[in-house]
């Protein structure tokens, strides 16, 4: 079987490493020994898992990237990267006919697509890869679709924790607004309520202190008018194992289209869990 070259950029980021060792550890994968990092980096590179890959900023990777083609042919690139690398990379990957798998939130959302439609390549991009999120998340688009306004009248809540260094709102919960709107619900991603504080995630949440430093819990709390009714949707991931599964299935299913010859089409995870992995 033909490994599929993988180049996992982001490193030496918490996210990105995990990745990296997740593929290390699986027979489909061959690791690019190569990952596109961010302008502060200072290391030429980084060890994960006893493998040793070279950290690449952006004022180089223009230069560098047409050997790491010839040296990895039909490379796929997942980026984990940062809010505001996001769309820089995006066109990166484009220009350079790169296909990715992007799990890097925030940026500007509504210039990646035309981006990808625009290009010779093809992507996954998401804001969650944990396959049972996005099968919950699939479940409200199709209510949605389904019975639009089911929720009309509802006030919303939503909180999410995530570890203190997290930049941006959680793209989940944007995602997920989006579909409550579709049902009926006034709500916008600026009363999203972020949690980035760890005394009062343990405190008032109980987030196991290990997992303070690597953690996404959500709550979305809806209300009837007169009050009488209460809907509560949660999900709480401890670490970012649960990634993983979900961002390597995406490579899988984005290699498969790129030998089909699939060109400038974005494909979300619910396409991945749908097509699964034949
Ligand atoms: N889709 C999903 O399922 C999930 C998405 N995420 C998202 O993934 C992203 C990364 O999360 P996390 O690993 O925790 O973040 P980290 O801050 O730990 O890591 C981000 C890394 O990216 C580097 N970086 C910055 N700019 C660039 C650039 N231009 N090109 C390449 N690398 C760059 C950073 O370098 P420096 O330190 O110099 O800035 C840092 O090493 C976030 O947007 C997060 O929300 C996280 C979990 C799951
Ligand atoms: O930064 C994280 O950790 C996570 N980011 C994603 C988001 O913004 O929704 C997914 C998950 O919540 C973890």
């Amino acid at each position: 079987m033909q490994l599929i070259p993988i180049m996992i950029n982001g490193l030496p980021g918490n996210v990105a490493k995990m990745i990296v060792s997740h593929v290390l550890r699986d027979s489909r994968f061959a690791l690019v020994p190569f990952s596109l990092t961010g302008p502060e980096i200072q290391e030429a590179a980084v060890e994960v898992a006893g493998t040793s890959i070279q950290l690449v900023r952006p004022d180089v990777r223009a230069a560098r990237i047409g050997d790491i083609k010839k040296q990895c042919p039909g490379l796929i690139s997942v980026d984990y990267t940062h809010p505001t690398a996001v769309n820089g990379n995006c066109e990166f990957y484009c220009a350079h006919g790169l296909p990715f798998v992007m799990g890097t939130t925030g940026g500007d959302r509504d210039r990646l697509d035309p981006a990808v439609r625009a290009s010779s390549i093809c992507a996954v991009i998401a804001p969650n890869m944990a396959k049972q999120v996005v099968g919950f998340q699939a479940m409200l688009a199709h209510a949605a679709d389904t019975f639009p306004g089911l929720f009309a009248g509802y006030t919303m809540t939503v909180r999410e924790s995530h570890q203190k260094g997290k930049a941006d709102t959680s793209g989940t919960a944007r995602a997920v607004v989006h579909s409550f709107n579709r049902l009926g619900v006034h709500f916008s991603e600026d009363q999203i309520e972020m949690i980035r504080d760890p005394e009062v995630q343990k405190r008032e949440w109980g987030i196991p202190e290990e997992h303070l430093g690597g953690h996404g819990w959500h709550t979305y709390t809806l209300t009837s008018p007169d009050r009488t009714v209460t809907f509560e949707f949660k999900h709480n991931i401890n670490g970012r194992d649960i990634y993983a599964d979900g961002t390597l299935d995406a490579v899988v299913f984005l290699h498969q289209k790129v030998a089909r010859g699939e060109k400038g089409t974005v494909f979300s995870m619910i396409d991945v869990l749908t097509g699964g992995c034949s």
